[in-house]
């Protein structure tokens, strides 16, 4: 495989989208259709990792067992990874995602409890030893990106932001121990900063990977 795959990461309301907005246009410009933006769950073009992703985001199952949500998650992943990612990676292309394993870890593994070494083991039969190049973490603290999806989505909360502050706080914590744990791949940039900053702090992380070699 010859392009490169890079996710965003992080808690709610972490400004991964609005940085998104931003770079997409800049990076069109310099490589025009060989740039494929994608988020999970769910996935450009993939219809069936999208309808996932209306089952799993849904409001109306509040009560879906934790272990069935990590498994249409993973379930999501892997259609996402077969018929997207990998695809536009052999045809050489950039591919942003708008999340990605690590959010099934620090969710579904530090989040919901189930633990880290069960959500890795049932996504090692997704990945098969696939992994992004790198993935930027947007770190910030639950409290605050949950005050801005309060002050500014009212209209989009999921089931996931109407959780516990306490279940934000594990969720961190996993992002937390994954980075030092995987510190050459995880870049974190302060998410708190002005949007203007982590735009600039997201852009020379992405433009040093695009430069590196293979
Ligand atoms: N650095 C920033 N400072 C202040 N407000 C910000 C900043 N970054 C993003 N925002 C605002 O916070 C809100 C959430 O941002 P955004 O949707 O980009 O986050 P996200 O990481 O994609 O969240 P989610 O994963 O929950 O979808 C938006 O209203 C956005 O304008
Ligand atoms: C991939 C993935 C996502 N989630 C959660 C995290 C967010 O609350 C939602 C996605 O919403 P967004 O506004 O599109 O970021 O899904 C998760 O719990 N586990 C996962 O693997």
């Amino acid at each position: 495989m010859v392009g490169k795959f890079i996710s965003f990461e992080g808690p709610e309301g972490a400004g991964k989208t609005s940085v998104l907005k931003v770079l997409i246009p800049r990076l069109q410009a310099q490589y025009g259709p060989q740039l494929l933006v994608t988020r999970e769950p769910g996935g450009t073009d993939n219809p069936v990792a999208e309808a996932i992703r209306d089952l799993v985001l849904s409001p109306d199952y509040p009560t879906m067992d934790i272990r069935t949500e990590a498994l249409l998650y993973a379930a999501s992943r892997r259609e996402h990874i077969q018929k997207t990612i990998k695809p536009a990676l052999v045809a050489n292309k950039i591919v942003l995602s708008d999340r990605f394993v690590d959010s099934s870890i620090a969710y579904q593994g530090a989040g919901r409890g189930i633990g880290f070494e069960a959500v890795r083991k049932l996504n090692d039969f997704v990945l098969e030893g696939f992994l992004p190049d790198c993935t930027i973490y947007f770190d910030i603290r639950p409290e605050v990106g949950l005050a801005r999806i309060k002050a500014h989505r009212q209209n989009e909360i999921n089931r996931l932001d109407l959780d516990p502050i306490e279940f934000h706080q594990r969720v961190s914590a996993g992002y937390h121990q994954l980075a030092k744990q995987d510190p050459k791949r995880i870049i974190i940039i302060d998410a708190e900063q002005p949007i203007e900053q982590v735009i600039e702090d997201a852009w020379q992380v992405v433009n040093r990977i695009l430069k590196m070699e293979e």
